[in-house]
């Protein structure tokens, strides 16, 4: 068990000083400093600049250089604290909602090196701090963020909290069904076009439902476990798209449900991140957990039987294993050989573990979603 300083130095026992009152500002008088405690005891002292309250979940990290705004409110991190790796966190504020990826932030907490309390961007509406205070999300400046990512991927996943005067239990989201907490409730309609596309929102981000209203489709969003073949479904589709989202994809029962019988229908299915986990899952694959995950917008994507390789944005925890039958594997991750994409050697049937409307991140892989419409509308050879 080690303990850190805000320096990163080990220390010999935790050395948390008084807090102050509730939602204090980065400008307070008094510094409010609060601790990260992962499952083994090791303890990471930080100063805040969130939401003075404890939060529980699983400690990732994220090597990306910019992008907070879009993966604090990527609901896949629901449950979660989000580490980001790179040192200047906060320098370009917060931008309208329109811009964000879902109406909240859905991490349980954040960590960062060096936290900017200034920001300088035109669209800035406020600092990451205050928007954090304001979702009560809480956050720490614990500098040697390095130390904590080497810990993480030499021990692999972990639990942590992040604690102030009080402390709480550990919580583990991987044992929950996180999709049914943040999946939408309702059937809801985007854009117009001649073709239309069921959405199953597992946690969807508003990017993938901007990417196919930009192509002219009309996407219907229905929630992860609604009954597309329920006579009760008022509308009619032409392909389900499976999206991301957070936790164990095994929870995600019923949306597997749907997917095998889609897929038992012939009908063109392509699925996102948990959506590819959930496909791979209903066609009879496997998946498991990484040591510690793929987060970034760097992450190599090898498409196999060619040697092109996509810088792909990426945000997940676990991983197919074991294949369908009949499936192929379509991107290989370059780094570790873990697999990012599969298809069906005849059927419309793939999905892709990285996340091609990107946001953030590069929009090299959004021709994903041309593919797949190509195959809805029966246009591919
Ligand atoms: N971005 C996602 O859809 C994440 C999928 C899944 N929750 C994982 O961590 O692997």
């Amino acid at each position: 068990m080690h303990n850190t300083n805000t320096s990163g130095n080990l220390l010999e026992s935790p050395q948390l000083e008084e807090s102050g009152t509730s939602n204090q500002s980065w400008q307070a008088e008094t510094p409010v400093y609060g601790a990260l405690v992962l499952e083994d005891g090791t303890r990471f002292e930080g100063r805040s600049f969130g939401y003075q309250g404890a939060s529980a979940g699983e400690v990732v990290f994220c090597t990306g250089m910019v992008g907070y705004p879009e993966a604090l409110t990527d609901a896949s991190f629901a449950g979660q604290i989000l580490t980001m790796t790179f040192p200047l966190m906060g320098n370009y504020g917060v931008p309208d909602e329109s811009l964000w990826e879902d109406d909240k932030i859905h991490v349980s907490g954040l960590i960062v090196s060096n936290y900017v309390d200034t920001p300088s961007h035109p669209q800035s509406k406020m600092s990451l701090g205050e928007w954090l205070r304001r979702e009560k999300v809480p956050a720490l400046e614990i500098k040697d963020t390095r130390l904590l990512t080497q810990y993480i991927r030499t021990h692999g996943a972990m639990l942590g909290k992040i604690v102030f005067d009080e402390d709480i239990p550990f919580y583990d989201p991987n044992t929950e069904n996180l999709v049914a907490r943040v999946s939408g409730t309702e059937v809801q309609q985007h854009g117009e076009g001649e073709t239309t596309i069921a959405l199953i929102d597992c946690g969807a981000k508003r990017n993938i439902v901007r990417s196919l209203v930009a192509k002219h489709v009309r996407v219907i969003t229905v929630p992860w476990d609604y009954d597309l073949f329920s006579p009760e479904c008022d509308f009619d589709f032409d392909g389900i798209l499976i999206s991301n989202g957070p936790g164990n994809p095994k929870m995600a029962d019923k949306a597997i449900a749907t997917v095998r019988e889609a897929m038992k229908r012939g009908i063109p299915t392509m699925g996102i991140c948990l959506g590819h986990q959930i496909l791979s899952l209903a066609a009879g694959g496997d998946t498991y957990k990484l040591k510690f995950g793929h987060r970034s917008q760097n992450q190599p994507a090898l498409m196999q039987g060619s040697k092109r390789c996509y810088i792909t944005t990426q945000n997940h925890g676990f991983a197919v294993g074991t294949l369908p039958q009949d499936f192929d594997a379509w991107f290989i991750n370059a780094n570790d050989g873990s697999n990012e994409g599969i298809r069906h050697r005849s059927l419309p049937f793939f999905s892709v573990q990285f996340h091609p409307e990107a946001a953030p991140g590069p929009e090299d892989t959004d021709w994903i979603f041309d593919y797949f419409l190509e195959r809805v509308r029966g246009e591919h050879e």
